[in-house]
């Protein structure tokens, strides 16, 4: 989990075009709150499309830690019988988070209201991330942390119950914060109220409600305000866990970045909170169309059928930016090629994330040629105009920093470029996207 293994790096270059189809697999955040929430639900919640990757899998072990009975049939399809909310066990050892920022803030929310105590601990990268995020909110509601120097992994979480509701106005744009006062929020009695003045991926919102716990979405002096009706009984559901447009976005920018290219992807999230990377590459004139939007899961879905695009450098405006926050390493490989300058700014945030990905988005695509400027908060790109990236000399590798999207967004930059990019380690690929080596050999790359 915590990748100790030798690093295993890969050299990608330039193949033929991206045709055919493909299907990504299960969103990481649906995927998550689905082994959460059917871990609190009394019965069995079935889950059919979770992402089997290693975050997720970190997420699973813990909450059978905490009593929950995880299964996975033959068919694929997960089955978890929850213990109910209130009834988490104490874990016998350390939770071990792994690479995965969303399992350790999330269930952090849900141990601070049970009388319980757990151990966090996670690899070099989560062990850098701060976690005084959601360790203030958590401690307005009595629970008590003993956390490494800067509020950082390893730390100690000794929960309470009752908890005191939290009325609490978000400081960062971070639905990571926002889910773990509601998940808090569930056996806490009264109402757990969480304002949010950027709204910010909604699956908790929309999971909670599905499972039947009673929750109020509304909306004063133009923020979003979330209220939670406490010791909630929820009730087992059954999921279908629509595909990752994390995941699909490498794709999607691979099949406009390289000629001839023309890739449907199957079953892609479009969640009006996730999906802005979409509309900002379709500004910059790449051809994505949706097809056949339904819904799976509560969430809206649709094929993505993408081909081949010039594109041209935007503006990115940072009001979208919660809508796309992991999307950011794969759009300055996008602006490396587009005619012309790409600006994005407000995106401190990034610095925080499984590496700073404003600064090895730099490094990164500097080395293999593109032309950048790091400030701050953002980066200014210069784009080739759709030549191909130089791409990296033989002895130099792209540092990944055990972040899975600086490794997919530098194999996507490979792919269009003159002589390849290699990159340092491609296994923190499996925390987010195990199969993604498999499709792109299967799209043609
Ligand atoms: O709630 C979630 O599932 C996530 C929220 C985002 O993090 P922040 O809340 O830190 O922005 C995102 O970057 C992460 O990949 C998943
Ligand atoms: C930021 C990410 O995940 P997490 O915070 O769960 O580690 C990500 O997947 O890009």
């Amino acid at each position: 989990m915590s990748h100790s293994n030798p690093p295993s790096p890969r050299r990608f270059t330039s193949a033929g075009p991206l045709t055919g189809r493909i299907a990504v697999p299960g969103d990481k955040s649906v995927s998550h709150r689905s082994l959460m929430l059917g871990a609190l639900a009394v019965g069995e919640t079935r889950v059919t499309g979770l992402l089997e990757g290693e975050d997720v899998l970190a997420t699973a072990t813990a909450m059978r830690a905490m009593g929950a009975t995880i299964t996975r049939d033959d068919d694929g399809t997960w089955s978890i019988h929850g213990v109910g909310v209130g009834s988490l066990l104490q874990p016998e050892q350390a939770l071990d988070m792994g690479n995965s920022g969303t399992s350790t803030r999330l269930l952090m929310g849900l141990v601070a209201s049970h009388p319980i105590r757990a151990v966090f601990t996670g690899d070099a990268s989560l062990s850098k991330r701060p976690m005084e995020r959601v360790i203030e909110p958590l401690s307005q509601m009595g629970a008590n942390f003993e956390a490494s120097p800067g509020g950082t992994l390893p730390l100690m979480l000794r929960g309470i119950s009752p908890a005191v509701p939290l009325t609490y106005r978000l400081p960062v744009a971070s639905a990571q914060v926002k889910s773990a006062i509601l998940l808090a929020g569930l056996n806490t009695a009264g109402i757990t109220t969480v304002i949010e003045p950027v709204p910010t991926r909604d699956h908790s919102e929309r999971m909670l409600r599905g499972f039947g716990a009673k929750l109020e979405v509304g909306e004063e002096n133009g923020e979003r305000v979330i209220a939670l009706h406490g010791e909630a009984d929820l009730q087992p559901q059954a999921i279908a866990v629509p595909g990752d447009p994390s995941s699909a976005a490498f794709f999607a920018v691979a099949a406009l970045l390289v000629p001839g290219s023309d890739l449907l992807i199957e079953n892609v999230g479009l969640n009006p909170t996730r999906a802005a990377l979409f509309d900002v590459l379709r500004d910059m004139g790449g051809r994505i169309d949706e097809l056949d939007r339904r819904e799976v899961g509560g969430e809206p879905v649709a094929d993505l059928r993408v081909r081949h695009s010039p594109l041209t450098g935007v503006e990115v405006d940072p009001a979208v930016a919660p809508a796309m926050i992991d999307e950011f390493p794969i759009l300055f490989v996008a602006a490396a090629l587009a005619q012309g300058k790409t600006t994005t700014r407000d995106l401190e945030e990034l610095r925080v994330k499984e590496s700073d990905r404003l600064a090895a988005m730099a490094a990164a695509l500097t080395l293999a040629g593109a032309r950048v400027e790091e400030y701050g908060d953002g980066l200014v790109i210069e784009g080739t105009g759709g030549d191909p990236l130089p791409g990296t000399a033989d002895a130099t590798a792209i540092a990944t920093h055990l972040d899975h999207r600086i490794a997919m967004s530098m194999a996507v930059a490979g792919l269009a470029s003159r002589n390849g990019v290699e990159v340092d380690d491609v296994s923190p690929i499996a925390t987010s996207f195990p199969t993604f080596e498999r499709l792109l050999a299967e799209a043609g790359a």
